[in-house]
């Protein structure tokens, strides 16, 4: 007789509240192809119509399938990615005193340095081992050049981008202007690539290009040191388990692995870093547009290495300010729009503030009660 596997339930945090995965038991293994295929973007930057569409049917069924897919001839300059991952290197090797010189304490808007097991993205797993620096969307670094005094005025209070995160770090030859370079890359493909995501959904190729002028851009740099003894017989997770929040992540990782992403079957699956390639991801913003047709995929990592890891998420995202529910295309009267449109923007801060407002709570009951043992 067939033995049901064993499962577990897995506890998210949405912007709407808490929701619940089941989750096999079973160690996590490599993907599969199928499960993440390498996708090659050359087609990207072909003049045909025909190459381009053919490109979102590939990326459409990947996007059903994981919501996971690699990419290959994204047309980053490796170069560029070195020298990000350089300066990056130098910014999480500094003493800590010069780390918190951009601490996150100073920021309104999420910008700067976290330092570890400051933050808890998985209500039901420990608290995150890694260490993070992330900078947003300011309209004076857009390589689609902008004119400050152009700024719409219903924009200006969505441009999250801050200062102290280049002052703070300006000690360090180079910093601003690479991690800028980089960001400016990501900022760049993404346009593209969201202009093939419109083909995929059978929108107009530019349905979005006005929706993307000032966009959600934001970029975090994480650093995960190598687990203690301590924290692998505690299950300590580098980065617990979450969906991203809007259209689509790049997700540069270096090749010491440690990215797992939760598959259709509930099985965890290692998504296998592959040089010279870029992890896309769904994010929560993009799967309501769609009306779930493409899937947010639950991803975590564990650094089970011996070395640390470092890896450059690039977050993208709609114009904070642009109200959007489920696209045209995505609906009919047999599939009825399930989500109320709503501002990317107040999409992000829904999570962002449950998030931080738990992780306010949980440090200050650790500090009333200092002798107490914290289980994370
Ligand atoms: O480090 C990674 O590979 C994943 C990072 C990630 O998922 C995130 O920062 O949202
Ligand atoms: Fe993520």
């Amino acid at each position: 007789m067939a033995v049901a596997p064993q499962t577990m339930k897995l506890e998210l945090r949405t912007a709407y509240g808490r929701v619940y995965r089941n989750v096999l038991a079973t160690p996590p293994r490599d993907c599969t192809p199928d499960e993440i295929p390498v996708i090659d973007l050359s087609s990207l930057f072909s003049d045909k119509l025909e190459d381009r569409k053919e490109l979102a049917n590939t990326i459409r069924a990947a996007a059903i399938n994981t919501g996971f897919f690699y990419i290959k001839n994204h047309g980053i300059d490796a170069q560029i990615i070195a020298d990000a991952k350089k300066q990056l290197l130098t910014f999480f090797k500094q003493p800590y005193e010069d780390k918190m010189k951009v601490t996150m304490a100073k920021s309104k808007y999420f910008n700067g340095y976290k330092g570890s097991k400051q933050a808890n993205i998985s209500p039901g797993e420990s608290m995150d081992i890694k260490e993070n620096l992330g900078f947003r969307y300011s309209p004076q670094y857009d390589p689609d050049p902008k004119s400050l005094d152009a700024v719409p005025e219903e924009v200006k209070p969505w441009i999250h981008g801050e200062d102290f995160v280049w002052e703070g770090t300006s000690h360090l030859p180079g910093f601003k202007e690479d991690c800028l370079k980089y960001w400016a890359s990501c900022l760049t493909l993404s346009r593209k690539l969201i202009r093939i995501f419109a083909l995929s959904l059978d929108l107009e190729e530019n349905y979005f290009d006005s929706r993307v002028t000032y966009p959600g851009a934001d970029q975090t740099f994480n650093y995960y040191p190598t687990r203690s003894s301590e924290e692998k017989a505690n299950n300590s997770v580098g980065l617990g388990s979450h969906t991203d929040l809007q259209l689509f992540t790049l997700l540069w990782q270096d090749m010491v692995g440690g990215l797992q992403v939760l598959n259709r079957d509930g099985q965890w699956i290692k998504a296998v870093p592959i040089e010279g390639t870029i992890v896309v991801n769904i994010g929560d913003f993009m799967m309501r547009l769609c009306n779930d047709m493409y899937k947010s995929t639950v991803h975590r990592v564990y650094n089970d290495s011996t070395v640390e890891r470092v890896s450059m998420p690039f977050f993208f995202g709609l114009n904070f300010n642009c109200v959007e529910g489920v696209v045209p295309s995505c609906t009919s009267p047999e599939n009825p729009p399930k989500y109320e449109p709503i501002s990317c923007g107040d999409w992000c801060q829904l999570r962002f503030k449950i998030e931080s407002d738990e992780m306010k709570k949980r440090l200050a009951d650790q500090a009333k009660a200092p002798r107490a043992v914290v289980v994370a």
